[in-house]
């Protein structure tokens, strides 16, 4: 394998574990050490660690291993605190996520993974803003993935590339990757909470490296190939979550539509126009960060209640 793409991937090894964990068992009072649920929060969604209480902020500059969120709509820190009445259950929330176009390395994208997995973590909810390629979803919705689509992975960019190492499966399967238990409570926690149907899909991730957005061809192309969402993060973080042994679902916010306009021909509208006659052609449209993040903030009061009931339901169904 040429050394460039193996360190790529988990660079052999677990990186500064000892120290990032010597570190946080230093910081944090017992209750909150070892917690049950990790909740990784999407562009624009790091209020859904708005309902923990008694939170302590561990920032990632104190964390050896840790990189630096440099995307609007992400923060650079981890959230621990304690969610629901009595006791509470320990929760932790990555308040921002490290992307591969940001510059780390997919070693670094999955590090908070393992990390997280170390502290006792079972189940992760992993959130993220995502275009829609499905036209039947609309911008605000939420999906419940159930399976992607990673052409990086496919061509050799994938945090799983390295020796092998004891413990681990050298071959990751990725057939049940996305819990169906854990999807089942999805759905089940939108009925408690009374969302309506539409609120609430189900479908697949297509993971893209970024950060340019999809060109129309591009869009059109991953939508025939199945994929119903696309997004720039996520995949590399349920491989690694996969890898640790932990359960995990998928929660999308649909941010905008992927613009996938029918090829339309400009030699058709010259020789139109040439022949007086006008040719009616939607308007262009362009997605920004800006959108994504005015989205994220608008929905993500109802992807914390949801985030909240799920986490309320996995710990009820798995003390
Ligand atoms: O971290 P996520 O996947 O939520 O962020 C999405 C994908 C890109 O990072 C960015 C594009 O607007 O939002
Ligand atoms: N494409 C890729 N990533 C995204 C998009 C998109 O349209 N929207 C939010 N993240």
């Amino acid at each position: 394998m040429p050394a460039a793409l193996a360190s790529q991937g988990q660079n052999g090894g677990i990186g500064p574990m000892a120290s990032t964990l010597e570190v946080l068992a230093h910081i944090l009072p017992a209750r909150l050490l070892k917690p049950r649920v990790a909740i990784v929060c999407g562009s624009g969604l790091s209020t859904l660690a708005s309902s923990l209480r008694d939170v302590v902020e561990v920032p990632y500059s104190s964390l050896e291993g840790f990189g630096k969120s440099t995307v609007e709509g992400h923060r650079s820190a981890l959230a621990f605190g304690l969610l629901g009445e009595g006791n509470g259950i320990p929760v932790v929330a990555m308040l921002g996520r490290f992307h591969p176009y940001e510059g780390h390395s997919l070693s670094t994208v999955v590090y908070p993974i393992r990390v997280l997995a170390r502290l006792g973590v079972r189940d992760i909810i992993i959130t993220n803003a995502a275009g829609a390629l499905n036209p039947s979803l609309d911008v605000g919705t939420i999906v419940s993935i159930q399976d992607h689509l990673a052409i990086p992975n496919l061509a050799g960019f994938n945090p799983l590339l390295g020796p092998a190492r004891p413990n681990y499966p050298r071959f990751l399967p990725l057939s049940t990757a996305y819990s169906r238990p854990l999807r089942r409570l999805v759905f089940l926690a939108a009925h408690t909470l009374g969302l309506p149907r539409a609120a609430l899909a189900e479908g697949t991730y297509a993971w893209v490296s970024g950060p340019s957005y999809e060109t129309p061809a591009e869009g059109r192309f991953l939508r025939a190939a199945g994929a119903d969402v696309v997004g720039m993060s996520t995949v590399p973080e349920v491989l690694a979550a996969r890898e640790e042994g932990l359960n995990v679902a998928v929660l999308s916010l649909v941010t905008n539509k992927v613009v996938i306009p029918e090829y339309s021909s400009v030699r058709e509208e010259v020789e139109a126009e040439l022949a007086g006659k006008s040719i009616q052609r939607a308007k262009d449209a362009e997605v920004s960060h800006e959108e994504v993040l005015s989205v994220g903030k608008q929905k993500a009061e109802v992807m914390k209640t949801l985030v909240a009931k799920l986490i309320e339901l996995i710990v009820s169904e798995q003390p």
